[in-house]
C-alpha cells in the first residue's frame, strides 16, 4: 500500500493569511450573536459551560463570549473554542460570506495521490466539522471527498508525540507508513518522534524567510506540495 498521507491546514494545504484575517476574525465578530441565538442548545452550552468552569465559573454568556474572543486574539488551540469556530465558520460558508482557498498545488497534489492510491487524512486544530466545512467550500471545488480520516485535538495536541501514535492506530497504519505535512516544525518533531514520516511545507507566502538547515531540524522541507515525495 503506499503511504498514507496526513496533512495540516493552516499553512500546508491553505493560507494562514486566510485563516487569520478571514476565519478568525468572522468568528470573532459573530460570536455574541451566536452565543445568543444558539447558547441554551444542547451541543452549543456544553462547550460554553466547560469554558465557564475552567475559568473559574464565568457566570454570564457574555463573560465567557470575551474569554473565547480573547482565547481567538492568542490563537490559543481550545478544543472548546474550536468547536464554537467551527458552528459560527458554517454560517460563513452556508451564506457564502467567504470560500476557502486552497493552494492550487495542494489541491491538485491530494487530487493525484488520491487516484494513486494514497489514503488521505487530515490533522488540525480546527474541529473536524470546521475541517469538513472548510474542504466542502474550496476554490478548487468540494474535496471532502479525497479524504478517509479528519483528526482534530479531540486526540492530542499537533505538539504531542502521543496524538500520532492515537492516530496511527486509528488509520489502522504502522507509523513509518504514515507521512505528515505540517508548516510547523514542533508538530513534525512529535510526528517524528511517534515514528511518521514527515515534510517541513515551507511556503514563501507564508514564511518569507525559507527555513532551511538547522531551521528545519532535519525534516525534508518542500515549498509546496509538489516538491513532496510522497514514496510508493
Ligand atoms: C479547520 S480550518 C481552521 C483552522 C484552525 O482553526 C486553526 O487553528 C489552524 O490550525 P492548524 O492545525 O490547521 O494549523
Ligand atoms: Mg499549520
Amino acid at each position: 500500500m503506499p503511504p498514507v498521507i496526513l496533512t495540516d491546514i493552516e499553512g500546508t494545504t491553505s493560507s494562514i493569511s486566510f485563516v487569520k484575517d478571514v476565519l478568525f476574525p468572522y468568528a470573532r465578530r459573530e460570536l455574541p450573536r451566536f452565543v445568543r441565538e444558539h447558547g441554551q442548545e444542547p451541543e452549543v452550552r456544553r462547550w460554553l459551560d466547560m469554558v465557564a468552569l475552567e475559568n473559574g465559573g464565568l457566570c454570564q454568556d457574555a463573560m465567557i463570549v470575551e474569554t473565547l474572543q480573547g482565547w481567538i486574539d492568542e490563537d490559543r488551540k481550545h478544543t472548546a473554542l474550536k468547536a464554537l469556530q467551527g458552528m459560527v465558520w458554517e454560517a460563513g460558508y452556508a451564506s457564502a460570506d467567504f470560500t476557502a482557498p486552497v493552494y492550487p498545488d495542494a489541491a491538485q497534489a491530494l487530487r493525484r495521490w488520491h487516484a494513486d492510491g494514497h489514503a488521505l487524512a487530515v490533522y488540525s486544530s480546527g474541529s473536524v466539522p470546521a475541517q469538513k466545512l472548510l474542504f466542502a467550500h474550496t476554490d478548487a471545488g468540494d474535496l471532502t471527498g479525497l479524504f478517509s480520516g479528519w483528526f482534530d485535538t479531540a486526540v492530542g495536541g499537533k505538539r504531542d508525540v502521543a496524538s500520532y501514535a492515537h492516530i496511527a492506530e486509528a488509520l489502522g497504519a504502522a507509523p513509518a507508513d504514515i507521512l505528515f505535512l505540517s508548516d510547523v516544525v514542533a508538530e513534525l518533531d512529535a510526528a517524528r518522534e511517534a515514528g511518521l514520516r514527515t515534510t517541513l511545507i515551507d511556503r514563501t507566502d507564508d514564511y518569507p524567510q525559507p527555513r532551511t538547515g538547522d531551521a528545519a531540524n532535519g525534516h525534508p522541507r518542500a515549498t509546496g506540495f509538489d516538491g513532496v515525495d510522497a514514496g510508493g
